[in-house]
């Protein structure tokens, strides 16, 4: 898998020097989202493409459909935060009246590739991706009664695009932030150039290399301090009435000076072992916590550690103050309106009953636009313009 992510990351460095010669600037989230596509068309479906010049390719085409239509800023979704009951209405509008635009054409995608390597047999083992870990279940040669139970075909599906939908969005938006922290502090650039030299060689990163470097866990520090996620849920520890949302404000957790004095700061060495060490491991809510924490959440970290260590090796990222600010939607600010907040019961582990004494701080105070939560929501909107040059 990295050998997928390392492809990846040098297409990402090459893409960077083409607009550097040309005399650009990088649009941030334009790069690395077409980055973040291509890792998970490789890793993901095996499909290899180089989707940060070629927008056209028919999986970019119906992938970017299918986001567009789940974006947190869609109606459906909107309408469903304020008034969960408006469920069955919106379902019939979503499969009878709309016909499910955005899914369809991705689907169907997936659901070729499924039947092409199904045609294929057992050479469709030589693949190395995770949509053929989940169809190898079917082909398990254990006896019956030790088996994994195989998927259907909805449900390889189903997973292929959660991982489509969970992997997107929140890594391009972490490189876009840390990319844009880093050319804000010069000093830990160089910090962190300073590491992949005295740490690794020119070639490619492998999975070890990046457990050498400690310093990129400036990654961490981005997630804390432009977090990408709204909330988390642990909908199987807690007593929720049925068919309530849950939704964890996190960027509360995150900005408590208790735990991260002066929360504003952009400051790595948070995450330093000694210094990580002295806090409680829930406090770090970027990728959620228990049972139903984020299961990308290795390989985001691995694939935004390589990609910084392609680019850093070749571009420097330059401060300015030009950020543009584009449109942000008024459906971002109904979002974060309402919260249904649960109520843990009293056998809930001590760390949760915290993370909740947290966020009802947090919920308690201050005005719609003052709120953590909504500052993440218009964050992820941000236009991020990069100077960069030649290292
Ligand atoms: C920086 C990158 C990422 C961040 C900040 C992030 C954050 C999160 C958060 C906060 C959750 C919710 C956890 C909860 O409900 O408690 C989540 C869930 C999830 N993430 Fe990620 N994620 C990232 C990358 C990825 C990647 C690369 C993938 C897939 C390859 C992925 C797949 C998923 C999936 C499938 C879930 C749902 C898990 C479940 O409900 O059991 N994520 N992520």
């Amino acid at each position: 898998m990295d050998g997928h992510i390392n492809t990846c990351s040098a297409q990402l460095a090459d893409n960077m020097i083409k607009a550097i010669n040309k005399g650009e600037r990088i649009e941030a989230k334009k790069v690395y989202g077409g980055f973040a596509m291509d890792v998970i068309a490789r890793t993901a479906f095996g499909i290899e493409l180089n989707s940060q010049e070629d927008l056209n390719h028919p999986f970019v085409r119906d992938a970017k459909l299918l986001l567009s239509f789940v974006s947190s800023d869609a109606w459906y979704r909107v309408v469903l935060m304020a008034m969960p009951c408006l469920m069955p209405v919106v379902k019939f509008l979503l499969t009878k009246v709309f016909q499910l635009q955005g899914w369809t054409p991705f689907s169907q995608t997936v659901l070729r590739i499924i039947q092409q390597r199904k045609s294929e047999g057992k050479s469709a083992q030589k693949h190395t991706d995770f949509l053929q870990m989940i169809l190898d279940y079917e082909d398990n040669e254990k006896p019956e009664n030790e088996r994994l139970k195989s998927l259907s075909e909805d449900e390889v599906l189903g997973q292929a695009t959660a991982i489509l939908l969970g992997g997107y969005e929140t890594t391009s938006t972490t490189l876009k932030f840390l990319s844009y922290n880093l050319a804000l502090h010069p000093e830990i650039q160089e910090k962190v150039v300073q590491e992949i030299k005295d740490q690794l060689g020119d070639g490619d990163v492998t999975y070890e290399d990046v457990a050498k470097l400690k310093y990129l866990d400036v990654v961490n520090e981005t997630l804390r301090i432009k977090q990408t996620g709204l909330g988390n849920s642990d909908n199987e520890r807690c007593d929720n009435p049925k068919g309530a949302g849950v939704l964890i404000p996190i960027a509360n957790v995150l900005n408590d000076p208790e735990y991260f004095p002066e929360p504003d700061k952009f400051i790595p060495e948070r995450f330093s072992d000694e210094t990580k060490g002295s806090r409680s491991p829930i406090t770090f809510l970027s990728f959620g916590f228990g049972p139903r924490i984020c299961i990308g959440m290795r390989l985001a970290l691995m694939e935004i550690k390589i990609a910084m260590v392609h680019v850093l090796r070749r571009v420097k990222f330059i401060k300015t103050d030009d950020v543009q600010h584009s449109f942000v939607p008024i459906t971002r600010f109904l979002q974060v309106v309402i919260f249904v907040y649960y109520d843990c019961p009293d056998d809930s582990s001590k760390e949760l009953q915290r993370a909740e004494s947290l966020s009802m701080k947090f919920l308690g105070s201050g005005s719609l636009r003052e709120r953590e939560d909504t500052r993440s929501l218009v964050w992820s909107q941000q236009k991020v313009l990069l100077q960069t040059d030649l290292r």
